[in-house]
């Protein structure tokens, strides 16, 4: 399977972030979630092609280095025309294939977590719900279906809502993304990737 993963520029992303360290380190911090996120991500068996979608290619240079490839966001910009300009290129190339979304800000993401969650998919079209379970930080196509993403607030009742079935295993790491300083705390009490590890040290 393929996976889709957007990003704004590390500058403006993560805004309710801002403060977890000082003013000039936040676009760091924003790209050293995305790369322990990465890290994790291609260190998977089951996932072959990663792209990341970007509003700025230029900026993400040192992730493109991670064996992703590193996309323009189309004129729409916007999280799920993001997402669906990412499916369709990979589509393109294999219009069978499972297409997923993930989230750029899992820094405590297993590959075995990432794992179980596409085999308790099964093929069909699912998602793994925020620790709060609210929002959605993985949405898996079933195989040359469309993703139809509805990422943005209270996205894990809309994906419920438009049939994707939500994934029940423990995935503790798949399911902590980091918004808020209270989220940073606690991916730091499940092990981050060295990325953002460095930050904090
Ligand atoms: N390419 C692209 N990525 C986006 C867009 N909107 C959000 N993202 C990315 O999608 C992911 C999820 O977004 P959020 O978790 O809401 O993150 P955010 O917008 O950076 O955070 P806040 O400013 O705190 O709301 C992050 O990796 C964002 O960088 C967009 O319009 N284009
Ligand atoms: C856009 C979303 O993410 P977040 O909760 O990271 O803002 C979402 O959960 O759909």
């Amino acid at each position: 399977m393929d996976l889709v993963v957007p990003m704004k520029h590390p500058r403006d992303g993560k805004s309710r972030l801002r403060g977890a360290v000082e003013p000039d380190r936040h676009p760091a911090l924003v790209l050293a979630l995305a790369a322990d996120t990465l890290a994790a991500v291609t260190s998977t068996a089951r996932v072959r092609r990663v792209i990341l979608v970007a509003a700025d290619p230029a900026a993400l240079a040192e992730l493109a280095e991670m064996g992703v490839e590193v996309v323009a966001e189309p004129a729409e910009q916007t999280l799920n025309a993001a997402f669906r300009h990412g499916a369709d290129l990979l589509r393109k190339d294999d219009p069978h294939a499972v297409v997923g979304a993930l989230q750029a800000d899992l820094p405590a993401l297993r590959a075995i977590d990432l794992t179980e969650a596409i085999a308790e998919a099964g093929g069909k079209r699912a998602f793994v719900a925020d620790r709060q379970g609210t929002g959605t930080t993985l949405l898996l196509s079933a195989p040359g279906a469309p993703l139809d993403p509805r990422f943005g607030p209270g996205s894990a009742r809309l994906h419920q809502a438009s049939g994707a079935v939500p994934l029940r295993g423990r995935l503790p790491s798949l399911r902590s993304d980091v918004d808020t300083p209270e989220d940073l705390a606690h991916v730091k009490t499940l092990g981050v990737g060295k990325h953002t590890a460095e930050l904090f040290t």
